[in-house]
């Protein structure tokens, strides 16, 4: 009886689940091989005549320093995140701990070459809260170097749990300068793999103790397959505030909203257009660009970037903001798509300063003056007079810059950010912050204001037309079954949870239409809103955070247990009677067990945690914890005579590290196992390829919780 009756779960679409599944697996890149460094040849002519010609630097010295920069291996960078309390002590630990390994792992790595000077790590002091470190050290360095073996498990085991994220430097400044706030609508337009996502999401939840955010983030990207990127960056925070889709977002499609009682036009307050570039400012990660990169690319980029920031700029809130960016530092793709625009917005649309908002991160002004040019024999041009008929549809009158006063007074180009590699030793990078003054020129006033006066447009346009229906082809996702105020198994999990008064239950969703339901997700009431109002003008691929289970068990009233995932949600939803108070020894005691056939026994438990757990029926339950500032709280199962936490590995990392507790058996050295496996097999591998481990931003697989089967206890 203990079984998972798979084949009821999803009767309407068997193969959904497996397609899901199978299409997240391929999201995730593959293990990189990267080209033996000789073959790599870190030159392009082209590129040099091109920029050198754009005169990017201000001088030959620099460029200097910018080519030299180009051609090194970037440095790595991470960023802690998570709640304050845990962020805090995290920093701490990282800054005591993991920073002295660093200096002896460095000195040992280093030894024969360079003596024992080692550069501290250095903190991005643009980043708020002394949460951003960056390395020097390369990716390579670190994953190559048996040394530095517990740097990277620290790197790859906190990243996994969701408490660090290793993004790039300039990667964390678009989210930054948007300033989300909890009750922001934000569309990050192009959102694949997720990394500026995830922070879009933490500033969401940064108000401290203020429960679930009234705002949302909407991640949307047109690759089918890379938005499942998204979904797996995005499980590891958890949010119920949060929803992918999958549209092309140069014609992204008008949704409605409920405000009030009122349904009208969505429009959102923070938009970012983290556009599709031609990405040489990320030569010194993707050295294979050296071998590919010419300009046809940027011009042919050009009109999409574009037509993806109008969109944008359409479905902004008059007051709010947005963000273009890219890893260019091409003109033609930076600052001549933003003028193509502002020339059409009039005084609606305006890039404001931003600079102040990073403090100590140096960077030059945005370009107002470049010269547009053929991809083939680089020839430069002042005018699109100049431009000869059959270059025409290449280079387009759109591409040529303002006059200069214009570019400064009119359309003021020059409060864009271009980061440049040598300034601070990261990749290349283009920023502008946007405020909408005004409703665009096109758009009548009243559809920019939430005034519901637009409903009967709205409503009309419910049913979506039917070259809309095309796009919505294609890969069928299972549906979003919300609870309805009459659900049967509501009645059993609140019985049980006594889940109280302000528990929406219709903020509950399933993902089958008939059979059991075996997974329940959580979302808040706006993404349940927008789902239910949209579903059929886009496609969406995914919203809502595991937090029950299905897992029956003999004697225990309640067929659901609660997820880890989803507990930093229901938590304060839920009621006394599943709560137990444990104190740092017993969670420590009880996240230490790796033997799942051992639960460790109620009865070498402290008397404390003993005495909390008389009378107390068996089921799933919270562990809480508090340790000085922090309370920590974990999904746990009491059985008859045990008690055991519900964490899968990287999560019990986290929590030991937090408590102090002794992490040695979850430590590996992949270098030792390698030469174990070796020498078990009594032959030499050729060693070719010796980083097939776990790629840096992709957090290996899903990597299911440790417990046994609860199904399968007592
Ligand atoms: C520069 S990457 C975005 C990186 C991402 N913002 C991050 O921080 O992880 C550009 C993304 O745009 C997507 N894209 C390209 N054309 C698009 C379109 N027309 N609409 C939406 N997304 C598009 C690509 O699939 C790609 O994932």
């Amino acid at each position: 009886e203990m079984g998972k009756p798979k084949h009821l779960t999803n009767k309407q679409n068997p193969f959904a689940k497996k397609k899901r599944h199978n299409k997240e697996k391929a999201a995730e890149p593959p293990a990189r091989r990267e080209k033996p460094y000789e073959s790599i040849v870190y030159e392009n002519e082209s590129f040099e005549t091109y920029y050198k010609h754009q005169q990017i630097c201000s001088s030959d010295a620099e460029w200097d320093q910018f080519m030299k920069h180009m051609k090194q291996n970037l440095p790595v960078t991470f960023r802690i995140t998570g709640s304050k309390a845990q962020a805090n002590l995290l920093l701490k630990l990282i800054k005591e701990d993991l920073f002295e390994e660093y200096f002896r792992a460095v000195k040992e790595l280093r030894r024969e070459e360079e003596g024992a000077h080692v550069e501290p790590p250095q903190c991005l002091g643009w980043y708020p809260g002394e949460m951003a470190w960056q390395l020097e050290l390369s990716r390579k360095d670190i994953r190559r170097s048996e040394p530095l073996f517990k740097l990277h498990n620290f790197l790859i085991s906190e990243t996994s749990s969701g408490n660090i994220s290793r993004q790039e430097a300039v990667s964390m400044i678009p989210p930054l300068v948007l300033d989300v706030q909890p009750h922001h609508k934000v569309l990050d337009m192009c959102a694949a793999p997720g990394s500026k996502t995830a922070q879009l999401i933490e500033s969401l939840h940064a108000g401290e103790g203020t429960g679930i955010p009234s705002g949302f983030v909407m991640a949307n990207d047109v690759d089918n397959n890379r938005c499942y990127m998204l979904v797996h960056q995005a499980k590891r925070l958890s949010s119920p505030c949060f929803l992918v889709t999958n549209a092309d977002s140069s014609t992204f499609p008008s949704m409605q909203i409920t405000q009030g009682d009122v349904v009208c036009p969505l429009k959102f307050d923070r938009v970012l257009c983290d556009v599709p570039c031609s990405g040489d400012g990320t030569l010194r990660k993707n050295a294979d660009i050296w071998n590919k990169w010419n300009l046809g690319q940027a011009s042919n980029l050009h009109g999409l970037q574009y037509r993806i920031l109008k969109r944008g700029a359409e479905l902004l809130e008059v007051g709010g903001k947005l963000v273009y960016s890219t890893c260019s530092l091409n003109p033609i793709e930076n600052e001549a798509v933003l003028h193509h625009l502002l020339k059409q917005t009039e005084d609606t649309l305006e890039i404001v300063e931003c600079g102040h908002m990073l403090p100590t991160l140096k960077y030059c002004k945005g370009m107002t003056y470049w010269e547009p040019a053929t991809h083939k024999e680089l020839k430069f041009y002042k005018s699109f007079d100049e431009v000869p008929e059959n270059q025409r549809t290449v280079l387009r009158p759109d591409m040529f810059p303002p006059s200069k006063d214009e570019a400064i007074e009119k359309y003021h180009l020059d409060r864009c950010l271009r980061i440049l590699p040598h300034q601070q030793n990261t990749g290349g990078f283009f920023v502008a912050l946007l405020e909408k003054k005004k409703p665009l020129p096109w758009e009548s006033p009243d559809t920019a204001v939430d005034d519901g006066k637009d409903l009967t447009k709205a409503s009309e346009a419910a049913e979506p037309p039917s070259k809309k229906a095309k796009f919505m082809r294609g890969f069928k996702e299972d549906p979003f079954v919300f609870f309805d105020d009459k659900e049967d198994v509501f009645d059993s999990i609140n019985g049980f949870y006594r889940l109280g008064e302000d528990f929406n239950p219709r903020n509950l969703l399933t993902r089958c239409k008939v059979g059991k339901k075996k997974n329940i997700y959580f979302c808040s009431s706006v993404v349940r809103n927008l789902v239910q109002l949209n579903e059929k003008r886009v496609k969406i691929i995914n919203l809502g955070v595991k937090s029950f289970v299905r897992c029956v068990t003999r004697n225990i009233e309640c067929e659901f247990r609660l997820a880890q995932e989803g507990l930093a949600n229901v938590n304060a939803f839920i009621g006394e009677r599943r709560r137990v108070k444990v104190n740092r020894q017993d969670l420590i005691e009880l996240l230490s067990c790796t033997d799942p056939t051992k639960p460790p026994e109620i009865a070498a438990l402290s008397a404390e945690t003993q005495a909390n757990l008389k009378d107390f029926d068996s089921g799933s339950c919270i562990l809480e914890c508090e340790v000085g500032e922090l309370k920590l709280a974990t999904v746990g199962w009491k059985g008859a005579v045990s008690l055991r936490a519900y964490v899968d590995q990287h999560d019990t990392v986290h929590l030991l590290r937090l408590l102090g507790g002794d992490l040695s058996k979850f430590e590996k050295n992949k270098f030792q196992d390698k030469l174990r496996a070796e020498q078990d097999a009594g032959e030499n591998d050729d060693g070719e390829n010796d980083d097939h481990d776990e790629r840096d931003d992709a957090p290996d697989g899903e990597g299911g919780e440790t417990g046994p089967t609860v199904e399968t206890v007592e």
